[in-house]
């Protein structure tokens, strides 16, 4: 679930001198602003967020606007909320306009509130938000305020002159497409938006695009390197032509509402199943991809950086490779279930969560120190009667058997289920053998 922190903390208290304090020293302005009322917290599934950072004009609304037509993502341009928000002439519209025109940048919670709403108010799970986090207050207030974090971050990597050239020509009326504020936006950039490249880049995010080329050769990178950590795009089939995406497109929808929508009302919708372990692997170029990914997650967690529950999430879905079942690549198999396990016990689906803590028993591989905190909320969270019933009902005595006996104050739910399981079973002795 994703979930949103319950208040706005100021930021004044964080902040520094000089030009890094902007963004507080304008807080008192922007206070009413962000004490809005709250709105409940959604009950959703995790969105897959990507964070699109880069240079003014180095081509981040050129890109995502094709990545919005072609694979259907959700576009949040942290500039366009703030331009709608000052043509909707909002009581705050006339000191947006001021920040923008001087190349400052707008106060985090301010510029987080209006991305919160318009991600609040679309279906869609994946969005490519645009030109946000621009600094490392923006980035902390996003975490706070959203409660959640990136599962990619890309970065367009453009030179100066390149970004220059490009926004004066941008011919949008944008009131901050001129050479002196451009001047001043770029230095603020290399002041307050490194750090936030940095960040990702030691967390393993960031995956950097040269933004020099044609629209066409930034965008197979662009969605290449997105199609890296999600499942949702397959790199193997990527397609080429405008024509192709909308196909593409339209095929993965078909098929995500042949899974997702029950076929009558008698019908039970179908549930995320363990996996299956080392079945069909998938293309070479996907093999690849995985590797690369798990090789860099790996090395993160070998260097002690604690991987996100996102990200655990984000790679099982990628594991799951939909119809192939799960591959995984040789060497890596208990992290993959370890990461697999820990995108169920996420994403509340304890039930999974705990079939594949048994799978992975079986296959001796222990719990480390990120899984077995998991494992034991995943026991707390589940109960175990209803373990020992889901072992029961997939007719699998054994491990219901280890379950209840694992289980120190079994009650009567669990010596009922564990005494039907075997009558079911027709292990008559067994199931009297439990009274001794
Ligand atoms: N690869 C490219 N080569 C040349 N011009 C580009 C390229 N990508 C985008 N542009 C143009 O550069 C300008 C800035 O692009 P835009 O996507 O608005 O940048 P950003 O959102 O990063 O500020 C636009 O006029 C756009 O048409
Ligand atoms: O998270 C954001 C995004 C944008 N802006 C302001 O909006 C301007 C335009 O941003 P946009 O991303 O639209 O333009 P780009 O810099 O990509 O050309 C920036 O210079 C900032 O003043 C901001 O304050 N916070």
């Amino acid at each position: 679930m994703w979930r949103r922190a319950a208040s706005l903390s100021p930021l004044a208290s964080r902040s520094k001198p000089s030009k890094l304090c902007q963004e507080a020293c304008t807080f008192k302005v922007w206070e009413s602003f962000s004490s809005e009322s709250e709105i409940p917290t959604p009950s959703r599934v995790a969105p897959y967020i990507t964070f699109v950072l880069g240079g003014p004009g180095s081509g981040k609304g050129t890109q995502c606007a094709k990545m919005v037509e072609a694979f259907g993502f959700t576009h949040v341009s942290a500039g366009d909320l703030l331009r709608r928000e000052i043509a909707s002439n909002s009581a705050y519209g006339s000191v947006i306009l001021g920040t923008i025109r001087e190349g400052r940048i707008v106060p985090s919670q301010v510029t987080v509130q209006l991305i919160q709403k318009e991600m609040e108010s679309s279906d869609n799970d994946k969005f490519l938000i645009d030109g946000f986090p621009r600094s490392e207050q923006n980035r902390e207030a996003f975490e706070r305020i959203i409660g959640t974090e990136p599962s990619v971050v890309l970065f367009f990597d453009c030179p100066e002159q390149e970004m220059v050239k490009r926004v004066l020509n941008r011919n949008q009326g944008r009131v901050d497409d001129n050479i002196e504020t451009i001047k001043k936006r770029l230095e603020i950039f290399d002041e307050l938006n490194w750090p936030v490249i940095n960040h990702y880049s030691k967390t393993g995010k960031l995956h950097k695009i040269n933004a020099v080329g044609t629209v066409d050769d930034i965008f197979e990178k662009f969605a290449n390197n997105i199609s890296k950590i999600g499942d949702h795009i397959s790199l193997a089939k990527l397609p080429h032509s405008k024509t192709e995406h909308l196909l593409f497109f339209q095929k993965q929808k078909e098929q995500e509402a042949e899974t997702t929508s029950p076929k009558s009302e008698h019908q039970i919708p179908p549930q995320p199943q363990p996996p299956t372990l080392f079945t069909k692997p998938p293309a070479q170029t996907k093999i690849q991809a995985l590797d690369a990914v798990l090789k860099d997650l790996g090395t993160s967690i070998d260097k002690g950086v604690n991987i996100d529950t996102q990200t655990f999430a984000s790679l099982w879905n990628m594991l799951a490779a939909r119809s192939n079942g799960v591959w995984l690549p040789e060497g890596r198999a208990g992290f993959c279930m370890e990461c697999a396990y820990l995108g169920y016990a996420e994403l509340g689906l304890y039930e999974d969560a705990m079939a594949l803590y048994f799978q992975m028993e079986e296959e001796g591989i222990e719990p480390d120190r990120f899984t077995f905190p998991q494992v034991l909320k995943a026991f707390g969270e589940l109960g175990s009667f209803r373990l020992v019933g889901i072992y029961a009902k997939c007719g699998d005595i054994v491990k219901a058997r280890k379950v209840f006996y694992k289980v120190a104050n079994r009650d009567k739910v669990s010596w009922n289920t564990m005494l039907t399981s075997y009558m079911r079973g027709g292990l008559l002795l067994q199931a009297l053998d439990i009274f001794r």
